[in-house]
């Protein structure tokens, strides 16, 4: 079986293209990093490095790699492969989806109707079901309704923390990862023969184990990034060592937890395990993870489907109270990092527009007494 793998970055090389290939499966990555591609066509294999109480290295073999830019590679793999993933980060599904509507249109065109299943690994819900309307936008109504009938898109939940890490010279291409991994996909959507991939789960409730995660460990390990960058820490291991962050943390993600528990009737007790598994994944010694890796993009972390406001809509629906998710937003709202685009628009809007305007216009929040909250605490620190 071959696969198209989009973004050779961390989560790419050190999550799901390492499953893939673990399962047997050729992977050819594409990606726009030249070096990268480079690399990966140079050494065709590279090093997983898993962290934890004992550490070893395992090899990913059988890879290959092309630029994602190079349209007529591109559709050419489109036509050989019977799955594609990707992991490239939220915003960059919008910038693929031409490239990939092109690609889907040049394999049904070659009457290649083998079922072929795209499966987008992001930090995000339905992240599949989004990058499928944005490829639909490039496409005639006759032409969505071929592709629904041979293309998957089949959300997923991924979670395995992978920092960036200084180059290894002997093996540029070496990631470290945590021990921890857990790739979470709705069976229900697949077209054709489910892939056998071992370390994927399958799942009929994808969005319980979705919201799980983005609103558990992304939540709580936001509130640890911004409370670290405040006490002056480079790291999360850092941040969560201190005793204050540690408890907004956990307070954080419980107070998210009981959202998740009210809306998926989570058992109580396993939902306090599972954050306890998080807090401890976070203090992990072995990890190097930047503060500003964790707290990036502050205006996608503040959009309404994001790991703060939408648990926040949750407590006010079922009338839960709230005190750090509000802190969380309002320390999103004060992130500043002149080297991240989103901090600056967020931080000239700020300026320009007032606080109130700013959480209508990202949070899209509508409740004003919880944006008087907001706005109050913004000023107050
Ligand atoms: N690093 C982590 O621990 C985790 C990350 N994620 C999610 O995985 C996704 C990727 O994150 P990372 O691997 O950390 O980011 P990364 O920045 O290490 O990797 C992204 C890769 O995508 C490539 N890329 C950018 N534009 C592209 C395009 N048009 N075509 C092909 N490749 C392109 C970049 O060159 C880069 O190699 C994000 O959605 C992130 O939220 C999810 C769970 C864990
Ligand atoms: O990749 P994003 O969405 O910017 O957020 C960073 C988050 O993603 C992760 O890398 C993995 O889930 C977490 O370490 C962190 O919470």
């Amino acid at each position: 079986m071959n696969a198209l793998h989009f973004g050779a970055g961390n989560i790419g090389r050190g999550f799901i293209g390492k499953l893939l290939a673990d399962s047997g499966i050729q992977v050819t990555f594409a990606d726009i990093n030249p070096t990268q591609i480079n690399h990966i066509n140079q050494y065709r294999q590279y090093g997983v490095k898993i962290v934890g109480e004992s550490s070893r290295i395992e090899q990913v073999k059988n890879i290959d790699a092309i630029n994602s830019n190079d349209e007529r590679a591109v559709c050419e793999k489109i036509q050989q492969v019977t799955l594609i993933t990707t992991a490239v980060g939220p915003n960059v599904l919008t910038l693929l989806a031409p490239l990939l509507a092109k690609g889907l249109l040049a394999r049904l065109a070659a009457n290649n109707l083998e079922p072929l299943n795209i499966i987008a690994c992001e930090n995000m819900v339905r992240g599949s079901s989004f990058l499928k309307a944005k490829i639909f936008e490039h496409l005639t109504l006759a032409q969505q309704h071929q592709i629904e009938q041979y293309i998957g898109f089949v959300d997923s939940a991924v979670d395995r923390i992978v920092p960036p890490t200084d180059a290894n010279p002997d093996d540029p291409l070496e990631v470290t990862v945590e021990e921890f991994s857990e790739w979470i996909v709705d069976k229900t959507q697949f077209k054709g023969t489910i892939p056998a991939i071992q370390g994927m789960e399958l799942t009929d409730n994808l969005l319980a184990f979705v919201e799980r995660k983005l609103f558990t460990l992304n939540t709580g390990h936001l509130i640890c990034a911004y409370l670290g960058k405040k006490a002056g820490v480079n790291w999360i291991k850092e941040a969560i060592a201190i005793e204050p962050i540690y408890q907004a943390v956990k307070a954080t993600m419980a107070e998210s937890g009981e959202v998740l528990i009210k809306r998926y009737n989570f058992d109580p007790t396993l939902h306090a395990a599972y954050i306890e598994k998080i807090l401890k994944r976070f203090a992990n010694p072995y990890l190097n993870d930047d503060v500003d890796r964790v707290g990036r993009e502050p205006i996608r972390k503040l959009s309404p489907n994001d790991r703060l406001i939408k648990p926040l809509l949750g407590t006010i629906e079922f009338n839960l109270p709230h005190p750090h998710l509000i802190e969380g937003v309002v320390m999103a709202l004060q992130y500043r990092n002149t080297s991240d685009p989103q901090a600056v628009e967020l931080s000239e809007f700020i300026a320009n527009n007032g606080i109130e305007a700013a959480v209508k216009t990202y949070c899209q929040l509508e409740d004003e007494s919880v944006i008087t909250q907001i706005a109050a605490r913004y000023s107050q620190c």
